[in-house]
């Protein structure tokens, strides 16, 4: 369990202001879904958190620890889930342990044994266990997604990222990869950070919502707070109805492993 604080981060790049002093701390455990329009930030705010990108100004700590690179307590989850085609669930999900083991050792899959254990208990987690021997490239984008969260849990982390991890999934696939990130995170006692677009999927899936528009902090709350109004905060005069689209695509016990 981490504790992350963003403190005073700007970001920017030439004339564009993409993150304009954003502060907020997440204390251990909680889940929290960053919604905004496109451009308004969302991804700059995680590449700074997990030290891809370095703050304009600002800082951002983990337990009181500036980030200043990439680190193995913080995992993060890309949208295209980067995983590789030719390589079983289970080898996929084992590169994970590669910030213990060194690259060649990951892909030659000369890790200890609890490195492989922990491979299959986190396809377990994602529901995939079944699957741990198929071919990645085999797998549906949902699949694949999964794959990619049971490495970064094989990482160990302490705080989990995921940039719009469901962006390029049909709506019973983003529930499906939603429910699972949070039983994940849930049953591991990590702190979470997931950036999306569809509101509806943060409304069913969030403990706390962090609104950005044009790089600034426009709204920062909890369940009850997370009005219609503050939609409107976040998302001005854009037309909000296709981000509610089939918020019943799937069932609730379907989409909540
Ligand atoms: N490497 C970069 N060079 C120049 N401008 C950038 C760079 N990265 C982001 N920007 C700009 O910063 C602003 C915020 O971009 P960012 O990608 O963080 O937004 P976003 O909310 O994640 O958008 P999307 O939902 O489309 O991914 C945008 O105006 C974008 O064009």
């Amino acid at each position: 369990m981490s504790r992350i604080t963003v403190d005073g981060v700007t970001k920017t790049f030439g004339e564009t202001v993409a993150l304009d002093d954003v502060s907020f701390e997440i204390p251990d455990g909680e889940f929290v879904i960053v919604l905004g329009v496109s451009g308004s930030g969302k991804s700059t705010l995680l590449r700074c958190m997990n030290g891809l990108a370095a703050p304009t100004e600002g800082t951002v700590t983990v337990d009181g620890e500036e980030v200043t690179g990439p680190r193995a307590d913080v995992a993060m989850i890309f949208q295209q889930h980067n995983i590789i085609g030719q390589m079983t669930a289970f080898s996929n999900a084992l590169t994970g342990s590669l910030n213990r083991t060194g690259f060649f050792e990951s892909l030659l899959q000369f890790q200890d044994r609890e490195d492989k254990y922990q491979a299959l208990e986190a396809l377990d987690t994602v529901g995939l266990l079944d699957e741990a021997q198929q071919t990645a490239r085999r797998m549906s984008g949902g699949q694949q997604q999964r794959v990619g969260i049971a490495r970064a849990l094989v990482q160990n982390p302490n705080i989990m990222l995921a940039d719009e991890p469901v962006a390029s999934l049909d709506p019973g696939s983003s529930q499906q990869v939603m429910g699972y990130l949070r039983t994940a995170a849930e049953e591991r006692g990590l702190t979470a950070l997931i950036s999306l677009h569809q509101v509806n999927l943060a409304r069913k899936f969030g403990q706390r919502f962090i609104g950005l528009r044009d790089g600034e902090k426009v709204f920062d709350g909890y369940r009850d707070e997370f009005s219609m109004d503050v939609i409107d905060r976040i998302y001005g005069d854009i037309d909000t109805e296709g981000m509610f689209e089939a918020e019943d695509a799937t069932d609730d016990e379907e989409a909540v492993a």
